[in-house]
């Protein structure tokens, strides 16, 4: 890019275009709407669970009915797609997390209810095994090793009957090796051309995922960490190599996850590959920023430079709890 010519001073004085908000807005070089948003919500099949989950003051776990309501408030906002992430009964949870692929389990429920509802929202799901599995890990566990290609195949029935149930985007966020293809491969054969898929490409071990624990109910499941699958957060090169990969096996969106402490990876991946680019402003940055807000440290518009910093970034959308939030405050 040639660098704008500056003239010295006082023939450029930056201060012109910004003396008005009229002056300023029409040289804002990036913007945020409500169609840079995906809405991700919790969906409970247990009774009495429904409510406000407490490290994410704000943010509640839904019933069918309240899904339903949700996406009609989505769609009343603009906000293009929402993403079901299903908190299940602890009972039945097992080691080899067969109700990943039920027809019938809490996610593919909520898919059919928000799709009945408002037909146009784009329903976007999660898939790794986590929320059905009892070792609350993302892949199935024999003796503490996560094996890799047994759970891609249980990740493939998985997607199948999300895609089946009428999901528009799938977002394998196991972080296993070879997902992709294969699930690319599995849509194309059981006639779910048009099936998106969306990778979490590039997702870090983080710190950051603590309060979704507790809201998907998989905290006091897991053993250990996710540090043998997800990426190590020093390494940018490897998650521009996962980023590839993903994109060569088919994958049509990606996404960089956590995203504040990551908006470097986001830049990256924009300007190394141009395809559709996401971030995942994860439940810890929630949570960070929410309670700073309710503790009258920090003024909701730090939320809206949040979101704003990750279209600067060179992100097309965020997945944010926030998003209704700041749906409304740019209405
Ligand atoms: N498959 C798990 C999954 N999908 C989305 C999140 C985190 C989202 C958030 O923190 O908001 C996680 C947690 C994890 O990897 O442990």
């Amino acid at each position: 890019m040639t660098s704008p010519i500056i003239a010295p001073f006082p023939a450029s004085r930056l201060r012109r275009l910004r003396r008005t908000e009229n002056l300023r807005a029409m040289v804002s070089e990036v913007n945020l709407t409500p169609a840079n948003l995906i809405w991700p919500i919790f969906v409970t099949e247990v009774a009495g669970a429904e409510g406000e989950i407490a490290s994410m003051p704000g943010v509640d776990r839904l019933t069918l009915d309240g899904a339903r309501r949700a996406a009609e408030r989505a769609a009343r906002l603009g906000i293009p797609a929402i993403c079901i992430f299903p908190h299940s009964d602890q009972d039945l949870k097992t080691e080899t997390c067969e109700r990943a692929w039920d027809p019938d389990n809490i996610g593919n429920q909520a898919i059919r209810a928000i799709k009945e509802t408002v037909p146009e929202l784009a329903v976007m799901t999660d898939i790794a095994l986590d929320p059905y599995n009892a070792n609350g890990h993302d892949g199935i566990v024999v003796d503490g090793e996560i094996l890799n290609d047994e759970t891609v195949e249980a990740l493939v029935r998985m997607a199948l009957a999300q895609a089946e149930a009428g999901a528009d985007i799938l977002g394998p966020s196991d972080m296993m090796d070879g997902r992709i293809g294969a699930l690319r491969t599995a849509l194309e054969a059981h006639g779910h051309k048009h099936t998106a898929i969306l990778s979490y490409a590039a997702k870090f071990a983080s710190a950051f995922y603590g309060p979704f624990r507790d809201a998907v109910g998989a905290s006091g499941r897991l053993v250990g960490d996710k540090k043998t699958y997800q990426v190590n957060p020093a390494n940018r090169g490897e998650a521009l190599r996962c980023v590839a990969r993903d994109l060569s096996e088919g994958a049509d969106m990606v996404m960089v996850k956590p995203g504040m402490p990551y908006l470097d990876i986001c830049r990256a991946v924009k300007d190394e590959f141009g395809a559709p680019t996401f971030a995942y402003q994860v439940s810890g940055e929630y949570a960070m920023l929410e309670g700073a807000i309710r503790n009258g440290w920090l003024s909701r518009d730090a939320m809206m430079e949040s979101l704003l910093g990750f279209r600067r970034a060179g992100c097309d959308g965020v997945l944010s709890y926030f998003a209704p939030m700041a749906a409304e405050m740019l209405a």
